[in-house]
């Protein structure tokens, strides 16, 4: 292993790294994040809220040389301070967040609590907050707050007394941990009479879906309090990119074998990365598919459609492979496929597939796949050019001694 890793965030994206084994001290805000992270070996958990130079020291005195910020999509405040203190030690960071959710039903979009307040002022309807505790202070001004607004909150003391402290009293409060499954969600919107529900965009580990079906289902309209444009990688990627970054242990793939004679397999693009691809798909068999608006030269022979790709393309299709220039496209091509079941694998970003692309060695049915777990396809590649070298070799003699055996 080289180097020390730091994670921010209580998160489940921060358990989720942290239980595939990797050794990091770990930043939590709260008591109970530090006690969601017990018993997992090799991370030492430190809680409480640190500012940019508490931060900056602790990178400094542990050593640390690279930071993942798993802090939830809305402690903006928190992303922003890790940045600065990365930035000022001179360590390496990658950001992990969750996925946007894909919205449905009657939702109004807001960049703010204060926004969202201004939406409620004039109506009468009930409403039910589940926007976290801290953006409560901003709905103190909605009119009749007392009677229409009502708050789902986390069941910790000085939560409620904060609540109680804003004027809510036991008959507004829902104190539960979340998340909360569609029906629950529905039975808490119909317990409080509310016809609108605000909430945040907490992804789907924050069960924003179930939200959003619970309000579709009970005809209850959606102020969602927005996140910005914030990127970040997923758990897979930065996992990827921890294990190369920081040359940690990782297992091989299992390289499954599949039987592709006949078999559809398609491939989106028509630059080399993808003709290599056809041709190692061809020699098992394949009827390779291939779209991409253009081919470069060696297509010839192929099944190859110019044009771009759309979504029935994968239709019978037993694998897919993203290989365009274009990341975006590489992204949707993987989602769509992901969603109906077709296994793809993804030419930029190892971490988005489903399947790795393996290099294969092979004389006849005689197979053998190379891969490095998608640590270094560079080194697949030389090591793949090494085994082509012998591999005839090894195979010719063995049938050879079997011949002999059998006289
Ligand atoms: C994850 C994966 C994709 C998947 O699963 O779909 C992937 C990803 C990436 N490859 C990149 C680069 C290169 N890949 C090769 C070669 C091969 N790469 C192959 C597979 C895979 N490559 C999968 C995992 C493999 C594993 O597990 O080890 C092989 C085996 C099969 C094939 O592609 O046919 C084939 C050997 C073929 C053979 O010998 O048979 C070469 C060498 C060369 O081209 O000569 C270079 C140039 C390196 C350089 O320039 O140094 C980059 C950076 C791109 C960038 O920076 O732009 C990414 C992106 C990323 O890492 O995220
Ligand atoms: N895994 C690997 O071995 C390697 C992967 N890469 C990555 O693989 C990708 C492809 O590399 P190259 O073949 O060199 O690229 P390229 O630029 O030669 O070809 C890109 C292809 O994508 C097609 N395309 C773009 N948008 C499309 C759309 N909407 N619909 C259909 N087709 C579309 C283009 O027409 C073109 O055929 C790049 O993202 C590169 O980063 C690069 C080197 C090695």
């Amino acid at each position: 292993m080289n180097g020390r890793l730091l994670v921010f965030g209580g998160t489940t994206e921060a358990r989720e790294l942290l239980r595939r084994g990797v050794p990091a001290i770990c930043c939590v805000a709260t008591g109970y994040g530090a006690k969601l992270l017990d018993g997992l070996e090799n991370v030492r958990v430190l809680a409480g809220r640190l500012d940019e130079t508490a931060m900056e020291e602790l990178i400094r005195v542990e050593n640390v040389t690279h930071v993942i910020d798993a802090t939830h999509p809305y402690a903006l405040e928190v992303t922003k301070n890790v940045r600065r203190a990365c930035a000022r030690a001179g360590v390496k960071l990658l950001r992990v967040t969750r996925a946007k959710t894909p919205l449905f039903g009657d939702v109004t979009a807001v960049a703010t609590p204060e926004e969202a307040a201004a939406l409620l002022d004039d109506g009468d309807e009930k409403v039910l907050l589940a926007v976290g505790s801290k953006e409560l202070p901003a709905f103190a001004g909605v009119s009749r707050a007392k009677e229409r607004l009502f708050a789902r909150v986390l069941p910790t003391s000085d939560v409620i007394a904060q609540c109680e402290a804003l004027g809510y009293d036991a008959g507004h409060l829902i104190a539960m941990q979340g998340p909360f499954s569609a029906a629950m969600n529905e039975q808490m919107l119909e317990a409080t009479g509310a016809a609108v529900l605000v909430t945040k965009d907490g992804g789907a580990s924050g069960g924003t879906e179930e939200k959003l079906r619970a309000a579709q289902n009970r005809g209850a309209r959606v102020i969602l309090i927005g996140r910005g444009d914030e990127e970040g990688a997923t758990v897979d990627e930065a996992l990827l990119w921890l294990r190369r970054e920081m040359k940690l242990e990782c297992p091989p793939l299992f390289p499954m074998l599949l039987p592709l004679e006949g078999k559809k397999a398609l491939l989106i693009g028509g630059g080399p990365v993808a003709l290599r691809r056809a041709q190692t798909l061809k020699s098992c068999g394949a009827d390779v598919r291939a779209v991409a608006v253009s081919f470069c030269e060696g297509w010839d022979g192929f099944d190859a459609v110019v044009r771009e790709w759309r979504e029935s393309d994968l239709d019978g299709a037993v694998l897919a492979v993203a290989a365009t220039d274009s990341r975006e496209q590489n992204r949707l091509i993987a989602a769509a496929a992901k969603k109906r079941g077709v296994p793809v694998s993804v030419a930029d970003n190892a971490a988005e597939g489903s399947f790795y692309f393996p290099a294969l060695i092979h004389c006849g049915a005689a197979a053998v796949s190379a891969s490095t777990g998608g640590l270094d396809p560079a080194l697949t590649r030389r090591l793949a050019d090494r085994l082509r070298e012998i591999w005839p070799g090894i195979v010719a003699e063995e049938l050879h001694r079997k011949e002999e055996n059998r006289r």
